[in-house]
């Protein structure tokens, strides 16, 4: 069972993937970032590798991508909130980031 972060989890957390570019969604509970790339191929190669990561681990982003953009919102929906699969996740994306040129 997955379940909810708690206020303790949430104030830990999230708050270096803020300080990072993630920011809540309004009105839901579930967090947001987009990443911009020098082209297409940059950033089909990072929803590549996250598509590969994020299928092992069997939690999937909402994304949406236009050329070198990827705008991406991660929610559990099996507890309908953030749970410790979106910040894992959240993490590998900013990671394979850093990397991606
Ligand atoms: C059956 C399957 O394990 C579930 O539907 C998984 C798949 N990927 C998922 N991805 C996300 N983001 N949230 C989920 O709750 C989720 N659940």
């Amino acid at each position: 069972m997955v379940v909810k972060l708690t206020e303790e989890q949430r104030a830990e957390q999230l708050k270096p993937l803020f300080a990072s570019g993630w920011t809540m969604v309004e009105g839901r509970d579930a967090i947001y970032k987009e990443f911009l790339f020098g082209d297409f191929n940059e950033a089909f190669g990072f929803m590549t590798r996250v598509a590969l990561k994020a299928d092992k681990m069997d939690h999937h982003p909402e994304w949406f991508n236009v050329y070198n953009k990827v705008q991406v919102t991660l929610a559990t929906h099996d507890c309908g909130g953030l749970s410790e699969r979106d910040v894992k996740l959240a993490q590998f994306l900013d990671k394979v980031a850093a990397v991606t040129k």
